[in-house]
Parts: structure tokens; C-alpha cells; sequence
């Protein structure tokens, strides 16, 4: 326990350190992160400013104690108006049948302070319905009209008509009582009073003045496009955070580190813990600047109250972005998915500025229900905090008041203390549900636990409980067993899965044995994914391992060849614990890979190269050894020197501190074999280690692998058979998901190549004519061997050369080489050979030839078919892959049974079989009996079908 929780402790902190490293060394983001606080600062004291400026001309947020009277205004000139349209009247009248109304007008125009209104300007009608009418007809062209009339005689009464509410214009308003009404009104009663009284100069003063009255504090933008802003400052992280943890699982980089050893625990708690320092610099520098920038809402409410508020939404957008990066699988969609957030915040923002729904109007559940999205709740702390400082007498909310109410606030039914507690809950909850989706949804390679795998008490205790599934959590899933139980066709591999069926059944442990697949057979699962219009799409499950009986000893390297698809990596990835096995079981020093102790316990073991290079770019090598050092639990003392051995063994010294981004592809592949072999794993597995690696350094790597055979067993993945040749000391060729051959590789040369090499050197005669054309070689003494060849092994030349001819001698002729090569020796000096070279076929020949037949087994159980057309012209139809047929209808004088031909199959580019050409004709013997009249089925296809002939029925002779 005490040994798993170090462990735990050193993988976090060589995590964290490797966080750090990731964050800092990406000066882009660093400086979006550092910069966007100060750059929305500015702003927002920009705007800020941009509001003082604006409310300048007003008095309404100045201190007026002791307001001084003011002359009433005049009638303005309709320009003036905001919205005006041209021809514009400054007013409009009736009554103008009443010459005393005239009079009256005109006084009102040529008494107007400051400017006589002229004539055209006013406009005079009968009644109040042509007013009505003329308004109607052209609006926006006069700011009102006056009515008068005479009651009785030498009472005059008067009625203003105006539009009453205020507009807005750049930031300024225009409220029609004090731009037009009153200087109206006040011109139209001074001059009734002066024509009643008969004195056109009486004096008539009216001042207007306004009430006494305290500053207001100007409107801050703190609290109307504060949290936007803030909203902005916050995504940066939430992006950069969210693109980080789904980049290391798009490339597969946890799911190496996991292979390896690593505990999710302290993977999520390095994260954890990076985020929390980036957030908590993050929120003081936010706060700071806006001290720096003097904003009042910084300046008056507690740093402790605004730090915990900014500190508090940081921390629940990033358990936000954990939550949501479940559900990614591409880096590159973390941007949208932020502006997405983004967007859908500044809009819920905007409604909670309306006082939706932090309101007693509205219920507790919708209040949680829509505080669970990190910017509402936020933006309600900060309109909290903005009306705590929304006079120049309030002193904003001290850390002591930050549970109580404003007293002028009624409607607060959150407050700031509130609020902290709300975002601290929630943000627990989205690193739950993040860990818990995080399980339950598939990962890179479709596996995931059940949806209630918490609800299993061996899940919390270590002892199982770890069962995964595959496909989606909504796709419909089914699985078929494989059921194809057929004993391999070769004795090697018989003998093989007898030897460890043997000692499973009798429960016999050797020592010596490092892993043994128990007939691990592995389906992945077909799906029915819901498509368009509801249409259930159905993939058929692939059977990728079909039964494995195989043993891997220690000290030995066992390399698993087999053509692309055959299934090495699908074994490799059940052993890793990558992806779970179907059925059948495989014991790695006697932990099975079934259950999760023995898996975590496997995972202490191995040390795995995978087929692509899983590495950070911005780490250099140096930082990747550490880290997987580190991760597998080397002693913190010596994961130093343990480095640099490593780094000094793949000749990467000099490289050591440059990043692995700039690394040469051969260059990543041996810091990913240091990877493997760091830390002395028991059981070492390199998918393809060498691949894209220069002659030069394979060896180097070839030099490694077999100087790290001592003390552990190792599985090597390969498509060089020179590689698979050198380090192995077994092989197993795969395809298809079964093994198709083992052994050594001369025992494997020996049993499936084609036979010997035979390679006959001539010497240069310069007396003896050689004709130009390479094609048609042919000199006496080469005539000579090809005879020899001919005569005592029945034997024509596979290559042939004016220097050399090569021959491929069949395994059926062995037993006359003794006494055909002591001949051919003898006579040297007669045929002009210069030397003889017999060797076993290659390894690549034997390769190739299991290749071959596994896709010739396979189009056999197809089906399928093809046209073969003879030398002679006729076409006939046979199987993909027959290798001898018998023509139907072919019987004739020199044929009386028939002729059957020996087809040459060869696989194209993309490894599917097609015919290469076919031999001589050959008569059928006459223990086969072709069909002599075509079927109805081929006389419908008008093309004959050929007859498989068994190839133990015929000699192979007769064909050449
Ligand atoms: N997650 C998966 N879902 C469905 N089929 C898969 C999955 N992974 C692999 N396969 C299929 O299983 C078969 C074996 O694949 P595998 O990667 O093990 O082959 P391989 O021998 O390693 O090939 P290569 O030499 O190209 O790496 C392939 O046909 C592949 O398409």
C-alpha cells in the first residue's frame, strides 16, 4: 500500500512537471493566458472612460448642493432634433382663423431668446384634425404643434400636442419636455399674458432650476460588460486546457503512459493541480490590473471578495472543460466547442443582467437548474458586486459581509458567499462526472467500462471490478463468438498449443515461461449505429484472433511476422491491456490479463515500442525517459543516471535536451525503444521498432534488442525478415488470426521455402563470343549445366545470367544432391564454373509462401472466381487460388482423358491474388474423371468451369 502510494506520489510529480513543461513551453498560449486579463482590463476602463466622457454634460453624477437657477431655454430649431427629416418645422399651430392667435404666434417667434424664429420654420392650420392629419402624413418634420382657442371672449386657452418619450443617440438622450415642451409653453403664456394685458414688453422671467442633490456614481462597465469580458479572459484557459487533455488521448499518448504503468489518479491529479495554479495567477491578475486600471468595482469591493469570485469560476470552467473533453476526440475541436461556450454564455449573461432568474419571481430549481452553467452564477456575483459600489458613498463588500445582503438590495437571493459555495460544489461535480465519463466512454480504441462500474465493490478495492466493454454507450452492440475450433493444419503449431494446453490442464508452471496465450481469440464486435432517418446500420464483427496457443520463454526473442492485418498488433494490444480479449486467457508471469490486479500488476512488467511514435513533441528526450521512468517507478536517485545510460545506449546523447518534435523519424523510433526497455521490464514488446530507421542505426538498434535479451523475454513485431532472421530465436508467421507456422527460422526455411538455392558462377571466357542480347544468353558451357541440371535433377533455371544461373533444387530432390554436387564439383574445370553456392531459401520465400496460401485458403472459402485464358486462347473459369484444373470438354486425340493445367498465382499491391501465368498442358490421369458435357449453369455462363484437381493426385513433374 505504502509502495503503490509512493509510486502514486513520484508519477504525479514527474506528471506535473511534465504539465508544466507542455504549458510553459507553448509561448503562444502563454501569452494569450498572461496578456488577456491585461488587454480586457484596458478595455473595459476604456469603456469605462468612454461613459465618464458621455455623462460629462449632465449634472446628474456631480455633487449639486447648491443649484443655481436658469434662464427657461428657447425653442430650438428642428435641426436640432436627432431625428429629423427635412423640411423640418420648428412647430406647428391651429386656430389660425383667429387673428388674435396670429398675433400671439408671431410674437412667440420674434420673442424667442436668442434666435427670431423665422416664418418658414412655423406652420399654421384651422383645427386640431389637420394637425392630426399633417402629422400623420409627415412625420419626424416638427417636434409638436400648439393649439389655441377662445372660450369666451378674452379667454384665451392653449393645449401643446408633443411626442413624450425620450430618445437615445449616440450615447445621448433627448427628452422632448425639456427640448421642446417647456420653451413652448413658456414662450406661448408669456405672450397670451402680454396680449391680455395689452403690453407686448411686459416682463416676464421664469427660471428653472433643478433639485439639490449627491453625485451618482456613472454606470460601471464592469457590471454591464464585465462578465463578457471576463466570460472571454476565462475561455482562454478553458481552450488551452480542454485542447492539452484531449491531445494525449487523440494521440494515444495516455493510453501509452497507462500501458506502462500509470495510475489515472495521478494523472488527473497533475492536471488538477497545473489548472489550479494557472487559474489561481490567472484571477490575481485579473484583479490586479483592475486596480491598476483604478475601476471603482476593483478598487472598493475586498481583493480577497473579487479574488475568490474570479479564483472560484476559473476552477468550475476548467472542471467544465475536464467534463467536456470526455466527449471530444480531436484536439482541434476544442476551439469550437469553446466559442460554442462562449457564445451560449454572453447570452445567458445578458439574461441574468435582466435580473432572470435571480429574482424571488422565479423558483429555487430554475435558479440551480440554471446556475449550473459556470457564467451564470458568475455574472450574478459580479452584479452583486457592481451595485455594492454603485454610489460613490457605498464601500462595496468587505470579506466580512460576504454573507449578507446589500441593505438596498431586494431582491438578493444569492450572496457572494453563496455563490462561492455554488461554484466550489459544481466544480467537484464536473471532475466526478469527468473521471466518470472518462471511463464510461469509449476511448482511441472503443473500449470503456460499464456504465455502473462504481457500483462494484471489487472497483473500489483493487480486485477487479475493472471489466471493460467495447463500442458506444447508445450503439446497439452484438457480438458473436467465434466459433471456428479447427486444429491447426501445421504439426509445429500443434505440437505448440499441445505443449501448452499440457501444462495449463496440468497446472504445470516452468520457470522459464514468460507469457502464455491461453487461445486468446479476439472479435471485434460489429455495431448497429443509429444513421440517417433512424436506419440502423449493421458491421459485421471481425474475428481478429482465432485462438492462439503460444508460448513466449524467457531470455528469447519471439517475433511474430505475418503480411498487414494478420493480427500481431491485435496480440500486442491484448497483452498491453489495450484492448480486452474476446476469450481464451494469457498469463504474463503468471498474471492474467483477464483480471485488473493482474493487468496492473502486468503493467509494472512490460515495456512496450508501439507501432507509431507516441511522444511530445515539446519534450525532449531526456524529459520523455524521466517521465516513463518515473511512471514505472524507478527510485528517484536513480531515474537520472537511468536516463542518461539509456539515452548514451540508442545514441541519442547528443540529442538529449533538443525536443522531440525536431527528432528524425529514425531518431523517435530508438527513443521510443529507450522508452521500452527503460526501467527493466520483464517483458519487452517492440511493434515494428525499426521502421524508418537507416542500415546504420537498424544495426545499432539490432545490437540493443539482442544485448537486452538477458533476463527477459521480448516479442518483436517485424516486416523485415533480415531483422526477424537475426535477433529471433523463434518465429511465428501469422494470418489471417491463426499461426500458421512456428519454429527456428532454418527450421522454418527448411519446412516451408521451396527448397535449396543453388547458384553455379561461371568464369569470363574472353575468347568465347557472348551475344549482346542479355535475353538470349546461351553459351556451350552453360548449355553444358543446364543440361547436367536437366538430365540428373529434371530441372530448369530459375534466373539465369551470362555469369551465373540459379537454380531452385525442391525439397523431393535432396536426396540425390550428395552424389549430383560431388559430380557437378568434379567437373568443374569442363563446365567453366568458377564457384558453387547451395543455401537454404530465404526467410522472406517462406514468408511469402504462407502468405500466399493463407489468401489462397481464404478466396477458396469465398468462393470467389476468376477467368484463367489459356496460352491456346480458350477461357475457362476457376477458383481464386486453385493450383491444378482439369479442363472439362478437353479430351481429344492426343488428350483421350482430358488436360488439366498448373495455374501460377501471384498477390498484386494490394496483396490480392491474381494469375501469373499457367504451365504446359498435361493429360488428366485417368484415375480423374472430368465432366464431358458442360453443366446448365455453364452453358448459361457460356464460359466452362475448370475442375479442381487434388495436387496429391497428379506428379507436378508432368507440368514442366
Ligand atoms: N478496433 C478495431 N475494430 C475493428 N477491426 C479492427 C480493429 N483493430 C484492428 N482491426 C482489424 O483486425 C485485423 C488485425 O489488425 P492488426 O492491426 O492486429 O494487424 P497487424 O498484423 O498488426 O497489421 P500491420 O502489419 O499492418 O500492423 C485487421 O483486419 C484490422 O482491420
Amino acid at each position: 500500500m505504502t509502495n503503490t502510494f509512493s509510486q502514486l506520489i513520484q508519477q504525479y510529480k514527474a506528471l506535473l512537471k511534465k504539465n508544466i513543461l507542455i504549458s510553459c513551453r507553448s509561448k503562444t498560449s502563454i501569452l494569450l493566458q498572461m496578456l488577456s486579463p491585461v488587454i480586457f482590463i484596458f478595455l473595459i476602463s476604456a469603456i469605462d472612460k468612454a461613459i465618464e466622457v458621455q455623462t460629462s454634460t449632465t449634472t446628474q453624477y456631480k455633487s449639486t448642493i447648491h443649484p443655481s437657477p436658469k434662464p427657461s431655454p428657447p425653442i430650438p430649431p428642428c435641426e436640432n432634433k436627432f431625428f429629423v427629416k427635412e423640411p423640418c418645422y420648428d412647430f406647428i399651430w391651429s386656430g389660425d382663423t383667429n387673428p388674435k392667435f396670429h398675433t400671439i404666434v408671431e410674437r412667440i417667434m420674434n420673442n424667442n431668446p436668442g434666435r427670431p424664429i423665422p416664418i418658414s420654420k412655423v406652420k399654421s392650420f384651422h383645427d386640431k384634425a389637420l394637425v392630426d392629419q399633417w402629422f400623420l402624413n409627415n412625420p419626424m418634420q416638427c417636434p409638436g404643434a400648439i393649439h389655441f382657442w377662445e372660450k369666451y371672449d378674452g379667454v384665451i386657452s392653449y393645449g401643446i400636442q408633443t411626442n413624450s418619450s425620450s430618445v437615445q443617440k449616440r450615447g445621448k438622450y433627448e427628452d422632448p419636455n425639456f427640448s421642446f415642451q417647456l420653451p413652448l409653453q413658456l414662450a406661448a403664456e408669456r405672450e397670451i399674458a402680454r396680449f391680455l394685458i395689452g403690453d407686448p414688453s411686459f416682463k416676464w422671467n421664469v427660471f428653472l432650476k433643478e433639485f439639490a442633490h449627491p453625485a451618482m456614481s456613472p454606470p460601471s462597465a464592469v457590471g454591464s460588460i464585465g462578465p463578457v469580458f471576463f466570460l472571454a479572459i476565462a475561455m482562454f484557459n478553458f481552450v488551452l486546457q480542454m485542447s492539452s487533455l484531449v491531445a494525449e488521448k487523440e494521440l494515444k499518448l495516455r493510453q501509452a503512459m497507462t500501458v506502462m504503468g500509470l495510475y489515472d489518479s495521478a494523472y488527473w491529479l497533475s492536471w488538477l493541480t497545473w489548472e489550479t495554479v494557472v487559474t489561481l495567477l490567472s484571477s490575481i491578475l485579473v484583479v490586479l490590473c483592475g486596480m491598476i486600471f483604478q475601476l471603482r468595482f476593483f478598487l472598493k469591493n475586498s481583493f480577497a471578495v473579487l479574488f475568490f469570485l474570479f479564483f472560484l469560476f476559473e476552477f468550475n470552467m476548467t472542471g467544465l472543460a475536464f467534463m467536456l473533453s470526455a466527449f471530444i476526440g480531436k484536439s482541434s475541436s476544442a476551439t469550437t466547442v469553446g466559442f460554442s461556450i462562449f457564445i451560449v454564455g454572453y447570452v445567458t449573461q445578458l439574461v441574468v443582467q435582466v435580473g432572470f432568474p435571480y429574482n424571488y419571481i422565479f423558483s429555487v430549481t430554475v435558479r440551480k437548474l440554471w446556475s449550473l452553467f459556470p457564467p451564470n452564477p458568475f455574472a450574478q456575483g459580479l452584479r452583486v458586486l457592481s451595485h455594492a459600489v454603485s454610489t460613490p458613498e457605498d464601500n462595496g463588500v468587505s470579506w466580512s459581509k460576504r454573507g449578507s445582503c446589500a441593505t438596498n438590495d431586494n431582491n438578493c437571493v444569492m450572496t457572494i458567499n453563496d455563490i462561492y459555495k455554488w461554484l466550489l460544489a459544481t466544480s467537484f461535480l464536473w471532475f466526478i462526472l469527468a473521471i466518470y465519463f472518462d471511463n464510461i466512454i469509449p476511448n482511441a480504441m472503443g473500449v470503456r467500462k460499464s456504465m455502473l462500474y462504481f457500483l462494484n465493490p471489487r472497483y473500489w478495492t483493487g480486485n477487479g471490478g475493472q471489466k471493460v466493454k467495447e463500442g458506444g454507450v447508445c450503439s446497439c452492440i452484438f457480438s458473436t463468438r467465434h466459433e471456428e475450433n479447427s486444429m491447426p493444419d501445421d504439426d509445429d503449431v500443434l505440437e505448440e498449443e499441445n505443449v501448452v494446453k499440457q501444462r495449463l490442464t496440468q497446472g504445470v508452471v516452468d520457470a522459464n515461461v514468460a507469457v502464455q496465450l491461453h487461445g486468446i481469440v479476439k472479435t471485434y464486435p460489429g455495431t448497429y449505429n443509429i444513421g440517417l432517418c433512424c436506419k440502423c446500420k449493421r458491421s459485421a464483427p471481425y474475428h481478429a484472433l482465432k485462438g492462439l496457443w503460444l508460448n513466449f520463454t524467457k531470455d528469447q526473442l519471439f517475433c511474430l511476422l505475418g503480411p498487414n492485418g494478420a493480427g500481431k498488433t491485435t496480440v500486442i494490444n491484448c497483452l498491453t491491456g489495450i484492448t480486452p480479449v474476446t476469450d481464451g486467457d494469457a498469463l504474463i508471469y503468471g498474471h492474467s490479463i483477464r483480471s485488473s490486479t493482474g493487468m496492473s500488476n502486468i503493467q509494472k512488467l512490460i515495456g512496450v515500442c508501439p507501432q507509431f511514435d507516441i511522444l511530445w513533441d515539446a519534450l525532449s528526450g531526456e524529459e520523455h525517459l524521466e517521465l516513463f521512468a518515473s511512471i514505472k517507478g524507478l527510485s528517484p536517485a536513480s531515474v537520472k543516471s537511468i536516463t542518461q545510460t539509456s539515452l548514451a545506449e540508442v545514441r541519442l546523447m547528443d540529442a538529449a535536451k533538443v525536443r522531440s518534435g525536431s527528432y528524425s523519424g529514425g531518431m523517435k523510433r530508438r527513443l521510443s525503444v529507450a522508452i521500452a526497455l527503460i526501467g527493466d521490464p520483464k517483458l519487452v514488446i517492440l511493434d515494428e521498432p525499426t521502421t524508418g530507421m537507416d542500415a546504420i542505426t537498424r544495426r545499432h538498434v539490432w545490437d540493443i534488442i539482442q544485448s537486452a535479451k538477458r533476463g527477459r523475454a521480448i516479442v518483436l513485431t517485424t516486416h523485415s525478415m533480415e531483422e526477424a532472421d537475426i535477433l529471433s530465436d523463434r518465429i511465428g508467421i501469422m494470418a489471417k488470426g491463426k499461426l500458421r507456422c512456428i519454429g527456428t527460422s532454418i527450421r522454418l526455411k527448411s519446412r516451408f521455402g521451396t527448397g535449396f538455392i543453388a547458384n553455379i558462377n561461371f568464369y569470363r571466357n574472353n575468347n568465347e563470343k557472348i551475344p549482346e542480347n542479355g535475353d538470349a544468353i546461351s553459351t556451350r558451357q552453360h548449355e553444358a549445366v543446364k543440361q547436367f541440371f536437366k538430365n540428373r535433377l529434371d530441372l530448369v533455371p530459375k534466373e539465369e545470367n551470362k555469369n551465373f544461373l540459379t537454380y531452385v533444387i525442391p525439397h523431393e530432390r535432396e536426396a540425390l544432391l550428395t552424389d549430383f554436387f560431388t559430380e557437378l564439383q568434379d567437373r568443374e574445370k569442363e563446365f567453366g564454373i568458377s564457384d558453387i553456392q547451395l543455401g537454404l531459401t530465404t526467410l522472406e520465400e517462406v514468408f511469402l509462401n504462407i502468405a500466399k496460401q493463407a489468401k489462397l485458403e481464404s478466396a477458396a472459402a469465398e468462393g470467389s472466381l476468376v477467368t484463367l485464358t489459356l496460352k491456346s486462347g480458350e477461357s475457362v473459369q476457376i477458383p481464386v487460388g486453385a493450383m491444378i484444373v482439369g479442363i472439362p470438354g478437353s479430351e481429344s486425340a492426343e488428350y483421350p482423358t482430358g488436360f488439366m493445367v498448373q495455374v501460377h498465382w501471384e498477390q498484386d499491391d494490394t496483396g490480392a491474388l491474381c494469375i501469373a501465368g499457367h504451365s504446359q498442358k498435361a493429360p488428366v490421369p485417368q484415375k480423374i474423371q472430368l465432366p464431358s458435357s458442360p453443366t446448365a449453369r455453364q452453358r448459361r455462363s457460356a464460359l466452362v468451369h475448370g475442375v479442381v484437381i487434388d495436387p496429391s493426385q497428379v506428379s507436378l513433374v508432368n507440368f514442366q
